[in-house]
């Protein structure tokens, strides 16, 4: 049995308190830069040279792993415990793309099985759409999916597909276009409607609990236009739920296929909630690519020896930067124009696991938990907030991600260098500015350095790299999660503005509540 402890209960947060951070402007060699780095899944490597790191600290962040049992708990976790203590849940993302540890049976199932059944139900109907056995009323094909969910039913499916649309163009595996309709602003599902041939699009109502208020509205927006256009809206509309919500019940849809309340909303990219608009889009065994990709990071995963286990690493310094360093912001820049909605997925991922202020037991901590996440694709963000980052009065823990390839492979030569040389180039030199910074006389220009920042490399963005980036980041999440002692797999947080939002519409305010509405016209 593991110890649930909090993280200021135990040595090694005091040893690591007494620790002082490295003085990155006389600290990163080349040395450093070829040997601080972890390989990862699908070719990729983590390098943390330009962390305020050394051997020393990376010890006693070893020692640190072993006295919270981070890979235990993770052992507990993929095993089938009761990790979700909020909502009394087991955790089984990790299942939907591989069997880590025993079989883990719940609600009488193998639940390994219960994923991969979903999985083959989804990549038979993709194909069926693919090849025109299943197609709308007039016998036409389906030329795009529209997906409805908002949170985790939309950001995770919608980061994914757009760092996948390119590569699949151009790897001759593109099926149809995706759209996604979240917001409840009603200009977001008449902007996409207004961009489709909905005779010919198929729309994946996507929500766990089947009762989110924003895709049930949406849902009706949509049913509402397919009416308009004489559409039987049930020829038209799967569903992605999970099998105890109100919406397995209906017979509203073409098909209906299944998740489960194990794996929590921000999780599950890789169960049915992606794996339907994926294999839609792109086939099912490009999704299977993924899904590989991540399995293969997972098992990395498991590895005890921090130096051997990218995720674990990874969350350790961060937690060193957040509770030693006093860093409360971290910023994800990807230099790939494909990855541009991965850092809204991983501010959900991160922000709605580990933004708690109560441990595992409901009991208040004492320390710094989940930083604030931000991010844009380099090299936009160079031209936005980098000022900031560069010489504001924050330091700002920085993740680079880049690719030595692009994945279209159209480019060009200018002055002696091609547009993914320029982009590659500017990762470089942004992480060395940071890093080492530049003394200059006139103190508006100079540049004080020690800003650290990590790097994650791959040589294309692929099925299997996003796969592993993706499981990278949630297994990093769930470790930091471990060492601050907080369940990272419920959101209570996000109850109390819908609740008061119900309010508001049934007219039942009072005091500000009742002001505000008045002055918003509701
Ligand atoms: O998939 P659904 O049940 O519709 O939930 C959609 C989203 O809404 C909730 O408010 C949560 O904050 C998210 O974690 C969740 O992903």
């Amino acid at each position: 049995m593991v110890a649930w402890k909090n993280f200021d209960q135990l040595e090694s947060y005091k040893a690591l308190n007494e620790t002082e951070c490295v003085d990155l402007v006389q600290a990163l060699t080349a040395e450093r830069v070829k040997n601080y780095t972890v390989p990862m899944a699908a070719g990729m490597s983590y390098n943390y040279a330009a962390k305020q790191v050394d051997d020393k600290i990376l010890e006693l962040l070893a020692k640190l792993s072993e006295e919270a049992e981070l890979v235990e708990k993770f052992k507990e976790l993929y095993n089938g415990a009761v990790i979700n203590t909020g909502e009394q849940r087991l955790v089984l993302h990790q299942l939907t793309r591989g069997q880590l540890g025993n079989a883990v049976n719940a609600d009488g199932v193998d639940k390994r099985a219960f994923y991969v059944e979903q999985q083959n139900k989804i990549a038979d109907f993709a194909n069926k759409v693919h090849n025109g056995e299943i197609t709308n009323e007039k016998g036409e094909k389906f030329t795009t999916a529209v997906q409805i969910g908002i949170g985790g039913s939309d950001l995770g499916p919608r980061a994914m597909y757009l760092a996948l649309e390119n590569w699949a163009k151009v790897n001759g595996c593109f099926k149809m276009d995706a759209k996604f309709i979240s917001n409840v602003d009603p200009d977001d599902a008449a902007a996409v409607l207004n961009s489709v041939d909905v005779s010919k699009c198929i729309f994946i109502l996507v929500s766990k609990s089947g009762t989110t208020l924003e895709t049930l509205t949406n849902e009706s927006f949509v049913k509402d236009a397919l009416a308009k256009a004489g559409l039987d809206a049930s020829k038209h509309m799967i569903a992605v739920t999970s099998e105890t919500s109100p919406l397995a019940k209906s017979s509203d849809y073409l098909a209906a296929f299944f998740m489960d309340d194990y794996i929590g909303g921000r999780y599950s990219s890789t169960s049915a909630v992606g794996g339907a608009v994926l294999s839609l889009a792109f086939g099912p065994e490009i999704f299977a690519r993924f899904l590989n990709g991540a399995a293969e990071e997972d098992k990395l995963a498991t590895n005890s020896n921090i130096k051997e286990n990218p995720a674990l690493l990874d969350a350790l310094i961060g937690v060193y930067e957040r509770n030693m360093l006093g860093y409360d912001s971290t910023a994800v820049l990807p230099y790939s124009q494909a990855l541009s909605r991965f850092p809204a997925h991983l501010q959900q991922l991160d922000m709605e696991s580990n933004g708690k202020s109560v441990n595992r037991f409901g009991e208040p901590v004492d320390y710094p938990t989940g930083p604030v996440i931000f991010g844009e694709p380099g090299t936009n963000g160079q031209h936005s907030f980098y000022q900031l980052l560069h010489q504001g009065t924050d330091i700002i823990p920085l993740q680079f991600i880049g690719f030595k390839n692009s994945q279209i492979g159209t480019d060009v030569d200018i002055q002696g260098s091609t547009s993914q040389q320029k982009l590659c180039a500017n990762v470089a030199a942004q992480i060395v500015a940071f890093a080492c910074g530049k003394e200059d006389e006139n103190k508006n220009k100079n540049f004080e350095g020690g800003r650290p920042s990590s790097i994650i490399i791959g040589d294309q963005l692929t099925p299997e790299s996003l796969g592993a980036l993706l499981a990278h980041f949630e297994n990093k999440v769930m470790f930091q999660g471990f060492v601050w002692n907080v369940n990272s797999f419920d959101q209570e947080g996000v109850q109390l503005g819908k609740v008061l939002a119900k309010r508001v519409l049934a007219h039942e305010t009072e005091g500000a509540l009742a002001v505000y509405s008045d002055l918003l016209n509701i």
